[in-house]
């Protein structure tokens, strides 16, 4: 049985920064659900574009992969011969619970799990790289260095999924994109105390960028294609080809 996501429904006293803790691992699926609108069509498309950009004898990555679920979606679409696939969270909880989730399934691809920092890896021989709701977590100040780090490892041809929150350029927009979120979380169960608080404990960790931001910056790096696939409120995915 799934655990629900009871987090912030309690007034909290400190209320200390967000982080990915036993606690949050425990109820990740409920949250992540019921909190990002579109999740699931996201990860299925990844599912899809690892069926089309999947290269022979390549390396496909799931960088901050928490419980697996790109990763298994990668796993079960995967067409070409020679594929591995490297998953890593920095969260000792999320690594752990992800080892025992793709336990559950039975497959021949190799999938190598590593609990470590995606900044500090080298990724070399790619055709798939998932960032699925990861690179806003990351400090601003690297994310430019990381995303270098990922084209210089993607083969031609080789695929960027890029999902995260954004921040809309237009300040009325951005206020609408945020308010139609929240109507989200509240139609998902959520209380105001839980959106309130939960707001308020992101505020320092997840930094969003806008969609022009992303594009001018992985457009700047090399990448020959690059657009929006996915957009609901503010959360959405994209698409940037070596
Ligand atoms: C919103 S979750 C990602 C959800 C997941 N990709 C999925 O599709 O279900 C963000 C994850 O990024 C991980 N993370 C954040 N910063 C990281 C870093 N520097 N290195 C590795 N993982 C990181 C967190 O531990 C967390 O599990
Ligand atoms: O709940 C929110 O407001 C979010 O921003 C959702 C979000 C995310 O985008 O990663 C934040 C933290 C949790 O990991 C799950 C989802």
């Amino acid at each position: 049985m799934q655990e629900k996501d009871h987090i912030f429904a309690a007034p909290i006293d400190r209320l200390g920064d967000f982080c990915f803790d036993h606690k949050v691992a425990d109820v990740f699926p409920d949250m992540i659900k019921r909190s990002v609108p579109g999740y699931s069509n996201i990860i299925s498309a990844i599912g899809m574009m690892t069926a089309r950009f999947a290269q022979p004898h390549t390396q496909l990555y799931d960088l901050g992969c928490s419980l697996g679920a790109a990763t298994q979606e990668m796993r079960r679409n995967l067409n070409q011969p020679g594929c591995r696939i490297v998953a890593v969270d920095n969260s000792a909880a999320m690594v752990e619970r992800a080892r025992n989730h793709l336990a559950a399934f039975r497959s021949d691809v190799e999938v190598e799990l590593l609990e470590a920092d995606i900044c500090d890896l080298t990724i070399e021989n790619a055709s798939v790289v998932v960032l699925n709701f990861t690179l806003q977590f990351i400090d601003p100040a690297l994310r430019e260095v990381l995303l270098g780090n990922i084209y210089a490892g993607l083969k031609p041809g080789g695929v960027l999924i890029l999902s995260e929150k954004f921040v809309s350029a237009d300040d009325t927009v951005n206020e609408l994109l945020i308010d139609l979120h929240h109507d989200f979380k509240r139609a998902n169960g959520y209380s105001e105390l839980e959106i309130s608080q939960k707001r308020t404990a992101l505020e320092n960790v997840l930094r969003p960028d806008s969609p022009e931001q992303h594009k001018a910056r992985l457009k700047r790096l090399g990448f020959a294609h690059v657009d929006m696939w996915f957009q609901c409120f503010n959360f959405g995915s994209m698409v940037a080809v070596k």
